[in-house]
């Protein structure tokens, strides 16, 4: 048997802060293969971004393993490409010198560097806007320089934050779109966080709701619809109507519990 992507075993979450404790994460377990696209939904505060964190290894676990690529995340594990929702392009930076920014991080000589940087302009769509400034761009066009960013330095598995909750409703699915092209062609592993039940199911191929805090793994859902996917069309099928349902009926009653914490 492969190794899987990223193994979670038995994950508890506690932070302690102001003289209380939150159980954000209690005894989190799942295994995600290699080239799988997972979805995690959840009402706000069940640790959907501490779980992304602990994968990253930004921030330690109470107790538990995470396993990423058959190595246990001990330390900021440098192997994941994290896109979060806040915008990480830096203004003061063009658009190539944003792409290039982890790759200057990791000693890549510059030669290497602007061929890489052309790379990632063409698989995100974004040919010809190199030396434009973050500020001349789109919201999407700025979300494609984030996107490009992450590819740049060729991690295998990407964690996303609800990377596009902030877009308007057409351009969430172009993105999706790509999003989904470039899983494809380059074989990622995804961990995509959103609060778009459609999102999720377009997207994934299986996805995870989790209960209100503590939060724990409440259902999953397999998501049979064959790839390659049009995001546009997606959501007229069956399939996806009968994936809706399943997974509403387990997500709805934790949105409301989530009220009245
Ligand atoms: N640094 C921290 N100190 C104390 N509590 C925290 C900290 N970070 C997160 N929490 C708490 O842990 C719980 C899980 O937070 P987290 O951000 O992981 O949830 P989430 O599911 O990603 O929420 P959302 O969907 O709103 O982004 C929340 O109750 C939050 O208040």
């Amino acid at each position: 048997m492969p190794e899987a992507a990223i193994r979670i075993e038995q994950v508890d979450k506690r932070y302690v802060g102001r003289g209380r404790e939150v159980v954000a994460l209690d005894h989190v377990s799942l295994t995600i293969e290699e080239g799988e696209f997972v979805a995690f939904v959840g009402p706000s505060g069940c640790g959907k971004s501490t779980l992304l964190n602990m994968i990253a290894g930004i921030i330690p676990m109470t107790s538990g393993e995470i396993v990423h690529e058959g190595r246990q995340v001990a330390s900021i594990n440098r192997r994941v490409g994290y896109l979060t929702q806040a915008d990480s392009v830096l203004p003061w930076r063009t658009v190539e010198r944003n792409i290039s920014l982890p790759l200057e991080y990791r000693g890549v000589p510059s030669t290497e560097r602007q061929k890489r940087v052309e790379e990632m302009l063409a698989l995100v769509d974004l040919r010809g806007f190199g030396k434009a400034f973050p500020k001349e761009l789109s919201g999407g066009m700025r979300k494609r320089v984030a996107l490009a960013q992450m590819l740049a330095y060729e991690p295998k598995t990407l964690l996303m934050d609800e990377p596009f909750g902030a877009l308007d409703a057409q351009l969430k699915l172009v993105m999706q779109q790509q999003l989904l092209r470039i899983w494809q062609e380059h074989k990622k592993t995804i961990v995509f966080v959103t609060h778009d039940l459609a999102e999720a199911i377009a997207l994934a191929s299986r996805v995870v709701v989790f209960s209100g805090r503590p939060g724990r793994i409440k259902y999953i859902e397999q998501i049979d619809i064959p790839y390659p996917r049009d995001v546009f069309k997606v959501r007229f099928l069956p399939q996806f109507e009968a994936a809706y349902d399943n997974l509403w009926r387990e997500l709805s009653p934790e949105i409301a519990k989530g009220e009245d914490l």
